[in-house]
């Protein structure tokens, strides 16, 4: 953040030098309405001389108001401008960031809660900033000017001002003491908040499917309630803080006119003194007390700021617990090998993967296949490094996959995942995610393959053809072929398909197959499938149960052999007659 802040000098002097105007102004101001009082009060003058002084000084009063207004103005300016473009950076440093993590780690911080970081934390640390460049300095030199311009005014009344000033450091601290805790708990109900709502509108046809509105509006009032219980008392507490204050400065400003009221009785020689400077004395009260209540609200922000910028820190510091291999690129086969690996996830203790190995020649087409639940996507997001193992090796090209530089990995492996996810945006935008380069007729033969190109050139604009957020604008079968053409389209040696032919009809799937069959056979093909149907063909097939390959083979010899793939047949097979 200080580097953040260091960034813009010219800015911050700016703040700086508009500040000083500000506080100058404030403090200066009081002195002239104690000349002015004085020369009202001097009987040595005669109505004309006392007209011209008081011109003068009213003159003064006016150009020294002026200044520290255009100083305010400046200075909030500056302040506004320090805070938005630090923000910003702050923002797009973390969100550079969270570009370098690894899934893993993304699944450790929780996607919700990188959205509220990156929105509502960034939020509270532009509000902290404003602050510190508006009254960080401010405060303390208006607070020790007062003071001490207040004590040089009217010596006598200094036990007052510390009075007041003891008052209401104890009303500020006792209210900071109250409001504190509810501001540790406002970013984490922030956090489930943004959750909830996240999940229904990203869930919204399952919401309206399952008529779920009325609980999921139970559960986000449940939460939203609290979050105004917090708000509520944070509101009270301060909502008696101000009336405390005025009822103090009330009581410290008629103490003060009784005592100089009783002087100037006692002894009138000093009276002309006296008077000019009760009024200052009474501003420079004001002002302490408004350094403090500046002050206290500051460190209300600071609290709540400081939390944002630990959770924002906490982001920027994240070690990645992936890291790549600065080695050159190199060219790889398809080849995979699997040594003893275990696999669990981040936060789970129960390991997901046990003890597989395996090896696949290049070229190979390979089924997985395992009932729900057995490990099967874990084991093909290990491949391209998604996640890495916890024990054992995974060998791509006859490469541990932790020695090879990510563009290598990225060049030689696509993994179509099993949710179809698009980005907004066009369909060649998408596609050219798996090719930057890609032209139209890579598109087309990739399109060809996933049996996509047929309804994209009904489309009028084409390739062109917008892709609307989260890819709705195109039904399940078509988000699948979409991504297929995206995962083919670099010509991959090693192709991992994760049940992403599950919406398609069994027409559509056959075609997809044969082409595959025809056009990739180069191409290490692993595809996981929750039906047999879809792996028959496979050269081999490996049969995951409960995170252990318990058999590998093709169709016939597992049939022959295996326990757990003859049960799932046989369920497959009773389903299909
Ligand atoms: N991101 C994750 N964090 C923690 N646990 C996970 C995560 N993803 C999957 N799991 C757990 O790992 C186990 C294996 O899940 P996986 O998705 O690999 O199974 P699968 O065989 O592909 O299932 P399906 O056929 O239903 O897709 C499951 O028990 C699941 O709950």
């Amino acid at each position: 953040m200080i580097k953040a802040i260091g960034k813009h000098k010219g800015l911050l002097l700016a703040a700086l030098v508009t500040m000083l105007v500000q506080v100058g102004a404030a403090l200066w101001q009081p002195s002239y309405m104690k000349q002015i009082l004085s020369v009202m009060a001097d009987t040595s003058l005669s109505l004309n001389g006392k007209v011209d002084k008081i011109s003068n000084y009213g003159v003064a009063l006016i150009v020294i108001a002026v200044f520290g207004l255009v100083g305010s103005i400046l200075n909030t300016i500056t302040a506004a401008k320090i805070a938005q473009v630090v923000s910003a950076d702050l923002r797009e440093m973390t969100f550079r960031k969270i570009q370098t993590f690894s899934y893993a780690d993304i699944e450790k911080f929780n996607s919700a809660n990188l959205v509220v970081r990156m929105t509502n934390d960034i939020n509270q640390i532009q509000t902290l900033l404003m602050m510190i460049f508006q009254v960080l300095i401010r405060v303390p030199l208006l607070f020790i000017g007062a003071f001490i311009l207040s004590i040089i005014t009217l010596p006598q009344l200094w036990w007052i001002i510390i009075v007041m000033v003891v008052l209401i450091v104890l009303v500020t601290g006792l209210a900071m003491r109250i409001m504190g805790p509810h501001f540790a708990s406002f970013q984490q109900l922030m956090d489930r908040i943004n959750a909830i709502a996240r999940d229904n509108l990203r869930g919204a046809r399952v919401v309206k499917s399952f008529v779920q509105e009325k609980n999921q509006a139970q559960k986000f009032d449940k939460e939203s309630d609290d979050l105004l219980q917090h708000n509520l008392a944070v509101g009270y507490t301060f909502s008696t803080m101000i009336p405390a204050f005025t009822i103090i400065s009330q009581l410290a400003i008629f103490v003060a006119i009784v005592i100089v009221s009783t002087l100037v009785t006692k002894s009138p020689a000093v009276a002309q003194d006296q008077l000019g400077g009760i009024m200052s004395f009474i501003q420079y009260m004001m002002q302490i007390m408004f350094a403090i209540i500046m002050g206290g609200m500051m460190s209300m922000f600071a609290s709540r700021g400081m939390v944002s910028m630990g959770r924002i820190r906490e982001v920027l510091d994240a070690e990645t617990s992936m890291h790549f291999d600065t080695t050159a690129d190199e060219e790889l086969d398809g080849a995979i090998e699997f040594d003893h690996v275990d696999f669990a996830y981040p936060n789970d203790e129960t390991p997901t993967l046990k003890d597989i190995s395996f090896k696949i020649d290049p070229g190979e087409m390979v089924g997985i296949v395992g009932a729900t639940g057995a490990g099967k996507s874990t084991l093909a997001q290990l491949i391209p490094r998604l996640f890495d193992p916890t024990a054992g090796t995974v060998k791509v090209g006859g490469k541990d996959v932790r020695h090879v530089s990510q563009n290598t990995l990225k060049r030689t492996i696509s993994i179509v995942l099993q949710k179809a996810i698009l980005f907004s945006g066009t369909i060649a935008g998408n596609l050219k995610q798996g090719k930057p380069d890609a032209d139209d007729t890579d598109m087309n033969r990739a399109a060809q393959i996933a049996q996509a190109s047929e309804f994209i050139n009904r489309l009028p604009e084409g390739y062109n053809a917008p892709v609307e957020e989260r890819g709705n604008n195109f039904s399940g079968g078509q988000k699948q072929r979409l991504s297929i053409t995206r995962g083919i389209i670099k010509q991959p040696k090693i192709l991992i398909l994760d049940d992403s032919t599950s919406a398609l009809d069994a027409h559509s799937e056959k075609l997809v197959q044969d082409a595959f069959n025809r056009e990739l056979s180069a191409t290490t093909t692993l595809i996981i499938a929750q039906k047999i149907s879809s792996v028959v063909h496979a050269d081999k097939i490996l049969v995951l149960d409960a995170g252990r390959l318990v058999a590998i083979g093709n169709h016939k010899a597992l049939l022959a052999s295996s326990e757990v793939y003859q049960q799932i047949y046989a369920t497959q097979k009773g389903q299909e007659d």
